[in-house]
């Protein structure tokens, strides 16, 4: 199978400044997964999504889109498969109701009308938001509106999803309702996403996380692997997932917990035999 994404020793430095912001990063993303790119404030992460799309091009390395090498003669190509859900959903509407901001983007492509009606309509059948279509997208809830937001690209029908903080500024509601629908679109239509995220409860749900430190990737693995080194995370900044954070705290109260990572439902599951053998 194809990578999705395929980045090879890549280095990336911002004009004038003294240390790289991407040292040596190599990373290969399979089709239809979901990597979760975690790191502090000031990692290299942005700068990562922003070499994947060719806002940035490498200062040396190699990156690879959809079988396509990111150069001058491909980047539009790629940009039309890889589509990004921003951080703030206030400042990526442009259309005056739903189905036209989910429209807008097929229209910059002169998709014919027909064809146009039917996309926007299956976009927000999948993100749930049908019947919010002729709603002011001002008066919808931030994950209402990150909702939209990925609808308007799904319509574009892209390979790739990259969510850059997409969920760090709605409240858990909106970010459980985000996060439902990034693994409902994962699971259905076998899209690969990639999100860059602060939010260990969103790395926990992807196939796969990368840890990055002071642009280099320092780490990697499935979430349950990384997660249970708490510490190390804990020491680069960075937090772990609720269920790491309940079972340290039960430990130093004396209960006896296990090693391996155990995810919000083995977390339960635990817990009840322990209530069962007391
Ligand atoms: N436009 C820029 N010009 C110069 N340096 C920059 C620029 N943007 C980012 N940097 C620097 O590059 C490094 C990586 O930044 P980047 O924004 O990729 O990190 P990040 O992990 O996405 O951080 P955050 O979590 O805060 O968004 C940092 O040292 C940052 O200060």
């Amino acid at each position: 199978m194809t990578a999705a994404i395929e980045i090879e020793n890549l280095n990336y430095r911002y004009p004038d400044a003294k240390r790289p912001a991407l040292h040596d990063v190599s990373l290969t993303i399979a089709q239809g997964e979901w990597v979760a790119i975690i790191g502090h404030n000031g990692s290299g992460k942005s700068t990562l999504a922003k070499n994947i799309n060719g806002l940035l091009a490498p200062e040396s390395g190699r990156v690879t889109v959809a079988g396509m090498p990111l150069n001058e003669a491909n980047v539009w190509k790629i940009r039309e498969k890889v589509g990004i859900v921003f951080q703030n959903p206030d400042n990526q509407f442009v259309g005056a109701t739903v189905q036209d901001d989910v429209a807008f983007g097929l229209e910059n492509r002169a998709v014919p009308r027909p064809e146009m009606l039917t996309r926007v309509h299956d976009a927000l059948v999948q993100v749930n938001m049908l019947e919010f279509a002729t709603r002011e997208p001002a008066r919808l809830s931030g994950g209402q509106k990150q909702r939209v937001a990925i609808a308007g690209i799904i319509a574009q029908r892209p390979d790739i999803i990259i969510l850059d903080e997409a969920t760090s500024m709605l409240d858990p509601a909106g970010r459980s309702e985000v996060l439902a629908l990034i693994e409902q679109l994962q699971a259905r239509s076998a899209m690969t996403v990639v999100s860059i995220t602060h939010d260990v409860d969103e790395a926990a749900s992807a196939d796969r996380v990368v840890l990055l430190n002071d642009g280099e990737i320092v780490e990697q693995g499935t979430p349950a692997a990384l997660f249970t080194h708490g510490e190390e995370l804990l020491s680069l900044g960075l937090d772990v997932p609720y269920p790491e954070r309940l079972k340290a705290a039960l430990r130093r109260r004396g209960a006896k917990m296990p090693d391996g990572y155990l995810d919000q439902e083995g977390l339960v599951k635990y817990l009840w035999t322990l209530h069962s053998t007391m």
